[in-house]
């Protein structure tokens, strides 16, 4: 009898976050907070204003220099790195508050996303117009791809600046997904938006990890599509991580609820 063909080894963490301290002026943002985030993991990252939250995410996309710990993101050290580096390899974020061209169309401020993702320079377009002009074609139809995924057809010429914030925070997405990342940041997607806003982007958050399948990290306030989304919480606190789980777990953790509660009174 033939033996069953072994197992594939268990995919490790695509993103490593190992002891990371950050202190700005001798007060610690980030004390060292470790976790994984596994391949195509919907990980999210939740706690009181001002525990540290934003700056989880200045550390993984270069914005901050952490003093302490290691980062790492599919085996390659993301710390020294400078942020295009880091978007380079394919991380991209959105922010808390949108951070688009607001002079442009929704289709360019997407090709512009596209760019920083093309892989010729201006040398290189120079001497291989033909190559340049594939890769102009290829990005077009990718940033199409997008825009249909987003159902942002009907605003694609429109200015960004005078859409309605809801579509401004879709568009910024769909700039994050136009660079094609490997990890996708997400910093408060729905802050600010009406609930029917906050269920489409539930909705577009989840047809992201069905049809593209990539890894995303969540930062939110919003408790109710924190649980509802994600695979696994950090609870991060005064810079520390108080509690790593599922949604469940988290719910139920006392210092999760005691760190909620001291907040609130
Ligand atoms: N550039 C900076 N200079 C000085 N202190 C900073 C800087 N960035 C963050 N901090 C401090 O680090 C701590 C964590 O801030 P951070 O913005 O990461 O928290 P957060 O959890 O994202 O908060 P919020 O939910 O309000 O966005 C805070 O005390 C903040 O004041």
């Amino acid at each position: 009898m033939n033996a069953p063909p072994p197992a594939p080894p268990p995919a490790g963490p695509i993103l490593e976050f190992s002891d990371v301290g950050l202190s700005f002026a001798g007060v610690a943002a980030i004390d060292g907070v470790s976790f994984g985030v596994e391949p195509s993991e919907l990980f999210a990252v939740i706690g009181p204003n001002g525990a540290g939250k934003t700056s989880i995410f200045n550390v993984i996309s270069g914005v901050y220099r952490p003093q302490r710990g290691r980062v790492t993101f599919d085996g390659q050290d993301l710390i020294g790195r400078r942020p295009h580096e880091i978007a380079g390899l394919g991380i991209a974020r959105t922010f808390q508050n949108v951070e688009l061209f607001a002079g442009l169309t929704v289709l360019d401020n997407l090709m512009l996303g596209r760019h920083q993702q093309l892989r010729y320079g201006a040398l290189s377009a120079m001497a291989w117009l033909g190559r340049a002009r594939r890769a102009e074609l290829a990005a077009r139809a990718a940033v199409e791809d997008i825009i249909d995924f987003l159902e942002l057809e009907q605003w694609r010429r429109h200015t960004v600046g005078l859409l309605p914030y809801g579509i401004q925070k879709r568009v910024e997405l769909g700039r994050a997904l136009a660079m094609e990342p490997r990890l996708l940041l997400l910093d408060e997607p729905v802050a600010g938006m009406n609930l029917e806003e906050t269920e489409d982007t539930a909705r577009y958050i989840l047809d992201i990890r069905e049809e593209i399948g990539i890894p995303m990290i969540l930062v939110e306030h919003d408790m109710g599509l924190v649980m509802d989304l994600a695979d696994r919480v950090l609870v991060v606190d005064f810079g520390v991580a108080i509690a790593l789980g599922s949604p469940t777990e988290i719910r139920n953790d006392p210092e999760v609820i005691r760190a909620y509660l001291g907040k609130a009174s």
